[in-house]
């Protein structure tokens, strides 16, 4: 694959038919404004021979510093903008600020990679002023490690926000956001905020008090405390998010008196802090009732440079001029992208490392940021990340495909070609509670889909496509060997995916097999050792890992489904050519779900063993009056245990009826106790009963604001 600088630079000439070799000394001018940042160090890591009787020379300032006072006009007029030129006998790097001439010199280190130097002319800046990434998802926050590959990473793809948020660390959130961290968790934060500032990265420390905060001075001034001690590590940007929370917290004219005060006695007092950003209760359009004059409230009430967040149309939704048009006017000012993707913390069974795409390319100056929220995979989101810096730094010239191949390429170079196998199948999120799905296995559907067309309506084999997807089971076989063994490439990408490396194997082995049981539903003794073994496959495929109900997915959106209905079909014609029963269900769930709760309705069911469940969501549900939710069996079965979690106290189920029915007609109660005192699991007395449905009704006569946190079930053995 070619040479290309990332993100793309908005202007990029080079004379074709020259170059330099790069030289060994060179002698150093620099600006005295670039003294105290990371520039100098930056380009001294970079060419360390540094001489100063050297013939070649490097100019390098921002813009009023004499040394590049010539270049003045070649610096483009926009925040963060650069000017890098490379002559036969010097180079110039001219920032329009510090950021800008520190880009220029990450810009100079892609192109030291190159064996010869080019004569580039680059005039270069970003589209979106804050570009980066929130580490805002439910589930394991990102390591210390982790998170210092990550600003390394930002810093050479140009992104300069980073959001702490994680949501599982109880010092950023319930209960413990009132106190300092200890020590311990103080000092890494320490090395992460001066890791930050190494690569010229704000690092924002967030808080998200909204579940117990009160509306008082004490709370007031305990969340200043925290923020005033974050501050002392060397924190300089601050957020507070009052999103997934019910109760007094979601008060918008509360939450405006408390950021206005924040911003007036804090941010404006410290004068080297960032614009304030919080990440407001009804974050994305599908939640918002305009005339309940939540956002515009903010919008009226708050400071113009506090920043709000918004998740687009839904939860999880790609963002576009609409998108824009309709959140902009009511917050009077310019939206701050929280974009959830690739986070997968509802699709935990799966890996999301297809490309970026489905955002608008012509909405770079609707919005004040765009930041990525990711999976707590922290190396395997960098596929996505890579996108996303290319995207906010230069939207019309972003090209998905191009930048997810690259993405892949600075990812792991040596094993390029297996990764892109990998991700390839490895995209889309399945059934889940917001709708969202992504393309996969794009390259072989019409191999998958003419395959299974001609054999199902006609009982034939398209050989063309056979030889298509028989040929790439075996790369996906391949490829899961090659990355497994991959040693020191990216180890820390390769023990995170690991268990879906193993299942990717896994599901190509089942297409060779599935492929060969095809040509043999005529033969009464050669079908069968396939069959079994496929069986064996699909049994190694559903239970390999506790974490997961179901074990992890891989390839759910094209391959399995093709695979499994190439099963079926030539098991069926084997049982009717021989009268046989052989099993001829690769993988179904006895289990369906329907709710006219708009936020239930999608959720997937999940079966493992005599163990059933419907997947819990995060968010908060708005649960009308009257809604309610329908699991339905494909048989009546015989319960042993039912426990559901409302994350609500006792009184909370009162708003509820459970009722079971053995034919969907007659109705029983169901009552709910209490597991243990306090605690917001209840489990119903359905101990023996046989039943074939089991419904959950808000009766209150209002809508009520619920977590879904666990509906599991047991059935007796
Ligand atoms: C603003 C926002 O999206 N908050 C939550 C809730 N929505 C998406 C979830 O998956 C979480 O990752 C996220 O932190």
């Amino acid at each position: 694959q070619e040479f290309r600088l990332q993100p793309t630079p908005q202007n990029y000439t080079v004379q074709q038919d020259d170059s330099i070799s790069i030289p060994r000394q060179y002698r150093l001018m620099a600006g005295n404004s670039l003294n105290n940042g990371t520039a100098l160090p930056l380009l001294r890591s970079l060419m360390p021979e540094e001489a100063p009787d050297a013939a070649f020379r490097i100019y390098i300032g921002t813009k009023g510093d004499k040394v590049v006072s010539s270049y003045r006009k070649r610096i483009p007029q926009k925040s963060e903008g650069y000017f890098l030129k490379i002559e036969k006998d010097r180079i110039i790097i001219a920032g329009a600020d510090e950021r800008g001439t520190y880009y220029g010199v990450q810009t100079l280190a892609q192109l030291l990679t190159l064996d010869k130097l080019p004569l580039a002319e680059v005039a270069d800046y970003p589209d979106v002023p804050y570009r980066g990434v929130v580490e805002g998802f439910y589930g394991t926050p990102w390591s210390q490690e982790d998170r210092i590959r990550q600003l390394d990473f930002y810093g050479r793809n140009k992104m300069n926000v980073y959001l702490y948020g994680p949501k599982d660390d109880p010092y950023h959130s319930t209960p413990h956001w009132r106190k300092p961290y200890p020590a311990q968790e103080a000092e890494r934060l320490k090395q992460l905020v001066d890791r930050a500032r190494d690569n010229n990265v704000i690092f924002y420390w967030a808080i998200h008090p909204g579940q117990d905060i009160r509306w008082n001075e004490e709370d007031r001034e305990l969340l200043l405390q925290k923020f005033e001690s974050m501050y002392q590590l060397g924190v300089r940007g601050f957020a507070v998010f009052f999103d997934d929370i019910s109760g007094e917290g979601t008060k918008a004219d509360k939450q405006a008196e408390l950021l206005n005060y924040i911003d007036n006695h804090f941010v404006q007092v410290k004068k080297d802090v960032a614009p304030l950003v919080m990440c407001p209760t009804e974050y994305n359009k599908s939640w918002t009732k305009v005339e309940g004059g939540y956002l515009t409230t903010l919008g009226e009430k708050l400071n113009k440079d506090i920043q709000i967040m918004w998740t687009g149309n839904r939860v999880i939704a790609t963002i576009d001029r609409p998108t824009l048009d309709f959140i902009n006017p009511l917050i009077k000012r310019k939206a701050y992208i929280w974009w959830n993707f690739p986070v997968s913390d509802y699709v935990r069974d799966h890996l999301l490392m297809g490309p970026v795409y489905g955002n608008g390319l012509d909405i770079e100056d609707g919005m004040s940021a765009f930041v990525s929220n990711p999976m707590e995979h922290a190396e395997a989101s960098k596929i996505s990340l890579y996108s996303v810096a290319d995207y906010t730094w230069n939207m019309e010239k972003f090209d998905s495909d191009t930048s997810w191949r690259h993405a892949i390429k600075d990812l792991m170079p040596l094993h390029a070609e297996y990764l892109e196998t990998f991700a390839a199948h490895n995209s889309d999120l399945g059934k889940n509670g917001h709708g969202f799905r992504r393309e996969e296995s794009i390259r072989l559907q019409p191999a998958l889909s003419a395959l299974l067309k001609s054999y199902l309506e006609k009982g034939e084999i398209d050989e063309t496509a056979y030889n298509q997807v028989d040929e790439e089971c075996r790369k996906i076989i391949l490829s899961a060997d090659m990355l497994l063994a991959s040693g020191n490439e990216n180890r820390p990408l390769i023990d995170e995916i690991r268990p879906w490396l193993t299942q990717f194997k896994l599901v190509g082995e089942y297409g060779k097999t599935v492929l060969e049981m095809m040509r043999l539903p005529q033969q009464e003794k050669a079908f069968l050792p396939g069959h079994a073994h496929a069986q064996a496959l699909q049994t190694l495929m559903t239970d390999n890992d506790a974490r997961y109900p179901q074990g992890v997915k891989s390839g759910s959106g094209q391959l399995m489904p093709t695979f499994d209905a190439l099963f079926e079909a030539s098991t069926k014609q084997y049982n009717q050519r021989f009268h046989t029963a052989l099993n001829a269900r690769a993988v179904y769930s006895p289990y369906t779900l329907e709710s006219n709760v708009q936020q239930l309705a999608l959720l997937p069911t999940q079966q493992k063993g005599k163990e059933g469940s419907i997947a819990p969501s995060n968010e908060v549900i708005l649960w009308q009056a009257g809604g309610s939710l329908t699991l339905s069996m494909d048989r009546p079965r015989v319960l042993a245990t039912l426990r559901i979690d409302l994350g609500t106290k006792e009184e909370g189920y009162t708003h509820f009826r459970l009722e079971t029915s053995l034919d969907g007609k007659t109705w029983r109660n169901a009552n709910l106790q209490s597991v243990w005192k306090g605690y917001t699991m209840q489990k119903a007395d359905v101990e023996g009963q046989k039943v074939l449905k089991i419904r959950l009704t808000n009766t209150s006569g209002s809508e009520q604001k619920v977590y879904f946190k666990a509906f599991r079930l047991t059935e007796q053995e």
